[in-house]
């Protein structure tokens, strides 16, 4: 057992130092907002392609091929016209899942990296499940999270669906539910072992229970003040990917950061990430070589000051970048041809 994921690791080390060459990155928009009760949220998309994200990741690495798929739209289908009870807007989360399954799915099926602008984090029910249509359930997910979102409608306080998409998504938790109308296409194909959450620091008292009683890998900020988030995330990966050959999904709601990173969020919470610690996570699973779909959300620009928005867009693309190969200790020239800019003799002789 232990001799068999030895190889399977060098393996892979072998395998991500052959194929070192440029990322391939799809983007696409997801501006819903229903699934919580702020308005604004729904503009996350634009205000951080608005930003400069395209340019910003490109600057990362010239050569990386950047495709922008536009934002999902979807119109409520007739299936899912039914209430549920203690789901707010249930109709409009089910069916715009459904779009944004279908087109994460596409992305990654392109051999795109699918980074998805939120939007709220409801949204993650459908990016997992595209995620897991692509790689036909080798996947592993971190929630990077202030909050667990396990709720179901039975259990939570406020009806609100950003609250759920964890709880819809595990195998696990199948039989808590009701039969959801419209939701056949969404199969709950994740194992809990595959999951694991970092940041938390505002858990409903079920989700808790749940969290405890079924052994969910769930690292809180309190773990983070012990081991260091370094060591937090390779504790993670490890128990979600131990032969580390699952495709990566990480979906990060922006709320995970302290309030003063990232105050223009829905449910801000203080006592969260530093940015520093959100960027070095990244890194971590950008080094893996598997990460294979982000979702950035809970990006709100209409909460706060014209600087909180700046501050919190700001941190998002930070995260991105990261997540994208870009190195804070600047990048490493192997070869006179990689160089950005055309340089004078001096500089050239430091390379050769
Ligand atoms: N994606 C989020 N920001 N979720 C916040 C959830 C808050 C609370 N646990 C609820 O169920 O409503
Ligand atoms: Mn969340
Ligand atoms: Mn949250």
């Amino acid at each position: 057992m232990l001799k068999k994921r030895g190889i399977q690791v060098l393996f892979n080390c072998i395998k991500r130092n052959l194929h070192n060459d440029g990322l391939k990155v799809g983007i696409l928009g997801i501006p819903f907002d229903k699934g919580q009760p702020r308005i604004g949220v729904g503009n996350g998309p634009r205000f951080i392609r608005d930003a400069g994200l395209i340019k910003r990741i490109q600057s990362i690495d010239k050569n990386m091929d950047i495709k922008d798929y536009g934002d999902v739209s979807y119109t409520v289908s007739k299936d899912v016209s039914e209430e549920v009870e203690n789901m707010r807007e249930y109709e409009h989360m089910a069916s715009c899942c459904r779009e944004v399954s279908k087109n994460v799915a596409k992305i990654i099926n392109d051999g795109r990296i699918c980074l998805s602008l939120g939007g709220d984090h409801s949204i993650g029910l459908g990016t997992v499940d595209g995620h897991i249509q692509a790689k036909s359930d080798n996947i592993a997910v971190l929630w990077i999270d202030a909050h667990a979102d396990l709720n179901t409608n039975k259990t939570s306080a406020t009806g609100n669906v950003h609250g759920m998409p964890m709880a819809l998504l595990a195998k696990e938790l199948s039989d808590y539910w009701p039969y959801l109308p419209g939701m056949d296409w969404q199969k709950p194909m994740i194992s809990l072992r595959n999951i694991a959450y970092v940041g938390l620091r505002d858990v409903d008292v079920y989700e808790r229970l749940v969290i405890d009683k079924l052994g969910i890998t769930a690292f809180g900020i309190e773990d983070i003040e012990k081991y260091g988030i370094h060591s937090v995330i390779n504790m993670a990966l490890e128990k979600v990917d131990p032969y580390q050959n699952r495709s990566i999904h990480v979906s990060y709601d922006i709320d995970s950061l302290d309030a003063l990173e990232a105050p223009s969020t829905g449910t801000a919470v203080r006592g969260g990430l530093t940015l520093r610690e959100g960027i070095h996570l990244m890194e971590m699973v950008a080094n893996t070589g598997r990460l294979g779909a982000i979702d950035l959300v809970e990006v709100n620009p209409s909460i706060g000051s014209a600087s909180d928005v700046r501050n919190t867009v700001d941190a998002a693309i930070h995260i991105i970048m990261a997540s994208l190969g870009h190195k804070r200790q600047g990048l490493r020239i192997k070869k006179i041809q990689e160089m950005p800019l055309q340089t004078f003799p001096p500089t050239r002789d430091l390379i050769n």
